[in-house]
């Protein structure tokens, strides 16, 4: 099988439990809650991404087979054995994740995460699973590492999501494209986690810092 991907970087991990770590992002196109096209936005199940997911012609973009794609992103991460962290996401990275990618990326050495709106249950093989619901989507992912919901999302079923058996809660405030933090997001976010102890705010480190 072969793999469209959107773009493959490395930076440091921007959201989540594991911020501020040396992370290989690994971005693969297309999306199941949002054609990624701006005249489709209004109509999406997913309205508010802050991502280009179309195509595969952003940096190290294309078409890739598994032994192909991991050693890129071993080479992107250079030199050293230690510590190696790949971050997949998208899009929706579980439209294409299998076997064979998180095979090839363990060979390589590296702890696997994912980004995923949990609409399709989680490659067993991957060693973080961060899933981020979407309102108005079924999420059938009920268990993983982080549970990060964009906030706000006001249809969200925030009781139903406590239940749900995941290490870490936390709220991410939205951002709307007008600001590196959107000033009402970070108010009504950390408002939720003043009312709500069990989740905690996640900031989108990168943006505040101007990487990718
Ligand atoms: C672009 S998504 C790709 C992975 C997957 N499709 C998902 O939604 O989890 C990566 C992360 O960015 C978050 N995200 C997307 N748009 C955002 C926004 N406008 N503000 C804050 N976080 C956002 C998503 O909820 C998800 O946690
Ligand atoms: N630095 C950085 N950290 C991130 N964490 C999750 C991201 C994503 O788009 O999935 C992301 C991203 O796009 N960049
Ligand atoms: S599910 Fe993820 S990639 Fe898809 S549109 Fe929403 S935030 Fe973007
Ligand atoms: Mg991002």
């Amino acid at each position: 099988m072969s793999y469209a991907v959107k773009e493959i970087f490395l930076t440091l991990q921007g959201e989540g439990v594991h911020a501020g770590r040396r992370a290989v992002f690994l971005r693969f196109a297309g999306c199941n809650l949002w054609t990624g096209r701006e005249e489709d936005r209004s109509s999406a199940i997913c309205q508010f991404c802050d991502t280009d997911f179309v195509g595969m012609n952003g940096e190290n973009g294309g078409r890739y087979d598994a032994a192909d794609l991991a050693a890129k992103v071993a080479a992107l991460w250079g030199e050293g054995t230690q510590s190696r962290y790949v971050v997949i996401t998208g899009g929706e990275p579980m439209l294409q994740v299998d076997d064979a990618i998180i095979d090839a990326l363990h060979a390589h050495g590296f702890q696997i995460a994912i980004e995923s709106n949990g609409t399709i249950a989680v490659h067993p093989g991957i060693d973080w699973v961060c899933i981020s619901p979407k309102a108005g989507s079924d999420v059938v992912q009920h268990h993983g590492d982080e549970l990060k919901l964009v906030w706000p999302q006001l249809a969200s079923d925030v009781d139903r999501m406590e239940e749900w058996q995941f290490a870490h809660f936390l709220i991410q405030p939205m951002d709307k494209g007008d600001a590196v933090l959107n000033a009402a997001s970070v108010e009504e976010a950390t408002r939720f986690v003043m009312n709500r102890p069990k989740w905690r705010l996640s900031l989108q480190n990168h943006k505040i810092l101007g990487l990718p």
